[in-house]
Formats: structure tokens, C-alpha cells, sequence
């Protein structure tokens, strides 16, 4: 493994070195692909054992995971306790946990899973330690929650943010609008809808050239750079890519003066609290409530409550159309698109409560939803007229809506 680092060093020692400039950017484009793919062999479980570990795998629970990620005794441990209950050991010592430790949040109808994770080495990258672990427990999180000292300087946090760059997890960046696809034949073709500064048709081919991929379409829709395009080359590979949301939480406020708490407030995606003296746990619950962007949807039968007990929960932060119709509707059952015809959703997503809306609906958090099922004829219909190519769904809402608010004038949402 020796001279596989050797070489990871060698590159980022010759990344740093090189200027930045329009020159430069072939070069630094070669380099950059270089040490991804040398930073991807050293991730890659080695074969000689020292895989998975015993204790380490927890399985999902709830609709959302959260990992505490953070230097050893910055208080993950003390927080996990504050905020599920579960009794995780905390201590003045590092390394006091060393297994992955679950808590479920009860928070506003909703169970999210928290994870709560041994302290980081510098170097988990390279695969040293527990380091391995606890970043793929990392990668699985819907959000991670970057547990800091606030007492410590900040270099804490650039260093654990490039710990996790260095494995492809990005935090707080969305997904670069770019994308290369593989074609059989046609040699290279390349499209830049916007003025680019570090990306170039040559520099794109040449990175394109170290890949071995030569039938490519590539479409540029923002002035991406050199990093952005190689994550797009290296998600289609074996080292998938995660963007993820990271909330900075620094810990022990109560050991500072206020206005070192305020300057420290004021950072992006920060959060201050101490979990000794319960400082702002509350607001913590908050914005990960809001950074989460969970939508509850409830469900109602027709000519009853709906049931405001357990809503069908859907995330918002992956992707943009995650909270239609038709996701709602697979979470309850996938067997249950075969026979929708449309759905009344009450609340802020649509105009008028109730609105028929079909599988594209986009539904906002705390709607009420019922679902209309097509009768005998109308499935048998709806088969005939896909066999003769005919488009049914989403083309008939407007009849929809009329039948379906007479139907439900029938049956009022009690509410
Ligand atoms: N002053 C102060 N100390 C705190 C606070 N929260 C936690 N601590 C202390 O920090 C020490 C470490 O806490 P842990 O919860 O064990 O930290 P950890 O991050 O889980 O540590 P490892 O599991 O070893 O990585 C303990 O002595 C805690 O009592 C706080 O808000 N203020
Ligand atoms: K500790
Ligand atoms: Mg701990």
C-alpha cells in the first residue's frame, strides 16, 4: 500500500505546485484524474481481509439517517444521548466509542436515525483505522451532521471537510450541471451552453483521453471546473460521488464569550449549542428539521379522518422531484399505480383543496392526500388503450377533477 500513497503524495504535491491558469489546465486536468484514480484503488476494500468490521453495520431505520461525523471528544457521543436518549458512553479520553451507535429523533411526526460514529484520525481516507468505516457510515447519511470543538481553531473543520472530499463526498454542493455520455460511435462531441473559465473543449478531451473514453456526448450547463468534471467521469466508475447536506455544529459554546459564540453563529450551515448546559439543542432540531426538507403527507380515506399518526414521508433534498404523487403512492405500494386514476390532495400544494392531481404532482410538506383507484372498466379501458398506443394518464386530469370533487362532495374531508 506504501507506494501507493508515495504517489497520491507525489500528485498533490505536484497539484500544489502548479499555477492555476489557462495554461496550466491541461496538465492540472492529467494530474487531477491521476490522483482520483489512485485515491479509488486505496478505497477499494483491500483483498487480504480487514473488511467489514463486527458492530459497525446498523441497518436504516426511520425516514432519515444522520451520521455524526467529528474529531475524537468533541461530544458526538454527549449529543446522541441529549437528543434520542440512547445512552452512548461519553468520556474526557479519545476513542471512547468505537462502534456505529444508533438514536432515532422523534421530531415533528417523523423518526430520523442518528448515527453516532467514532472520532476521526486525519487520514481516514487513506484507509487507516476505523477511518474506512465510519466514512461509508458517512456516505449512506441523508445529511451529516459535522460535530466541531468550539473551542478549537477552525482548521478542524477544513480538514475534515477535505478528508470527506478526498473519499467524493461533497458537502453542501449540488450535483455540477454537466454531463458525459457514453456513446458507441461518433468520437468526441462537446457542448458548453455558458462561458467557461477552467473547462475547455481540449481540456475536457484530455481528461476524457486518461479515461480511455472516446465516443462521448459532453453537455456543459455552468461554468464547471476541472474537479466538477472529473466527479462526473469518476460517478459513472466505480466511486460513485455523494453531494451531501453537512450542517457544522460546534460544541462547548459554553466555554466562550459571547461574541466568539456570534462570530461563530454567523458561518454558513452552522449551528452553536452545548450539549453540557443544554445551549440550543432546540434550534439545532430546527434547522435540521428545515435543512432536511422532509415532506409528511397524510393520507385520508374517503369519508374519513386522515390519519395524522403516521404520514408517508418523503425526502425533498435528493434530486428535485422526489415529492410527487407518484413516489407517495409507491411508498404506500408500487401495486397501487396499476389501478390509480388520480389523487385529492388538500393543502398548500395545490390551488383549490381539494384538487385531483395526477402522478407529476408535486405535494408540499403536511398535505392531506386520498386516492382515487380506477374501477373494472376503466383498467380494462386503460389496457386497451395502451396496447393502441393511446395516452391516458395525465391527459384526462381535467375530467378527473370534475368527477372526482363530485364524488367527493359525496364525501367531505372532515376537517
Ligand atoms: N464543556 C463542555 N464539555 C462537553 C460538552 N459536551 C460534551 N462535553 C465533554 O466532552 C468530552 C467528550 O465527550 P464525548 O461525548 O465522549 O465525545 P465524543 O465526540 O463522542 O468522543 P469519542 O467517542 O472519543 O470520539 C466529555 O468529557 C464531555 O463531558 C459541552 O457542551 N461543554
Ligand atoms: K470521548
Ligand atoms: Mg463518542
Amino acid at each position: 500500500m506504501a507506494p501507493l500513497l508515495d504517489k497520491i503524495k507525489t500528485l498533490e504535491l505536484e497539484i500544489g505546485r502548479t499555477q492555476k491558469n489557462k495554461q496550466t489546465a491541461k496538465h492540472l486536468g492529467d494530474l487531477k484524474a491521476k490522483l482520483c484514480a489512485a485515491r479509488r484503488e486505496l478505497m477499494e476494500p483491500s483483498k487480504s481481509g480487514g473488511g467489514k468490521q463486527a458492530g459497525f453495520e446498523v441497518g436504516r431505520f426511520g425516514d432519515s439517517r444522520l451520521a455524526l461525523i467529528g474529531f475524537p471528544s468533541v461530544g458526538k457521543s454527549s449529543l446522541l444521548t441529549a437528543l434520542t436518549g440512547v445512552q452512548s458512553e461519553a468520556a474526557a479520553y479519545e476513542f471512547t466509542t468505537l462502534t456505529c451507535i444508533p438514536g432515532v429523533i422523534h421530531y415533528n411526526d417523523t423518526k430520523i436515525q442518528l448515527l453516532d460514529l467514532p472520532g476521526i484520525i486525519m487520514g481516514a481516507a487513506q484507509g487507516k483505522g476505523r477511518g474506512r468505516q465510519v466514512i461509508s457510515t458517512a456516505r449512506s447519511a441523508d445529511m451529516i451532521i459535522m460535530v466541531l470543538d468550539a473551542t478549537k481553531d477552525d482548521s478542524q473543520r477544513q480538514m475534515l471537510t477535505k478528508e470527506l472530499n478526498d473519499v467524493g463526498i461533497r458537502l453542501n454542493k449540488e450535483h455540477p450541471r454537466l454531463t458525459v455520455t457514453k456513446t458507441k460511435c461518433g468520437g468526441y462531441r462537446y457542448n458548453a451552453t455558458v462561458p467557461l473559465t477552467e473547462l475547455s473543449s481540449e481540456v475536457c478531451y484530455s481528461i476524457l483521453h486518461s479515461y480511455r473514453m472516446f465516443n462521448v456526448d459532453v453537455v456543459i450547463q455552468e461554468d464547471a471546473s476541472i474537479d466538477d468534471f472529473i466527479d462526473v467521469l469518476e460517478e459513472a466508475g466505480t466511486s460513485p460521488r455523494r453531494y451531501s447536506k453537512c450542517l457544522f455544529v460546534y460544541n462547548k459554546i459554553d466555554l466562550l464569550s459571547v461574541a466568539q459564540v456570534d462570530e461563530l453563529a454567523r458561518q454558513e450551515f452552522t449551528v452553536v449549542i452545548s450539549v453540557n448546559k443544554n445551549l440550543n439543542l432546540d434550534g439545532l432540531l430546527e434547522r435540521i428539521w428545515q435543512e432536511l426538507n422532509l415532506k409528511r403527507i397524510y393520507t385520508k380515506k374517503k369519508g374519513l379522518f386522515p390519519d395524522f399518526e403516521g404520514p408517508l414521508v418523503l425526502t425533498a433534498q435528493r434530486g428535485d422531484k422526489t415529492s410527487t404523487v407518484e413516489n407517495a403512492v409507491t411508498l404506500l405500494h408500487k401495486s397501487i399505480l396499476d389501478e390509480f386514476r388520480c389523487a385529492l390532495v388538500w393543502g398548500t400544494s395545490v390551488r383549490s383543496s381539494p384538487q385531483a392531481c395526477g402522478l407529476k404532482h408535486e405535494l408540499q410538506d403536511e398535505d392531506v392526500m386520498q386516492i382515487l383507484k380506477m374501477t373494472a372498466a376503466e383498467k380494462t379501458k386503460r389496457a386497451h388503450g395502451k396496447k393502441t398506443g393511446a395516452t391516458l394518464a395525465g391527459g384526462n386530469t381535467q375530467i378527473d377533477a370534475k368527477t372526482a370533487k363530485e364524488r367527493e362532495k359525496k364525501a367531505p374531508l372532515k376537517t
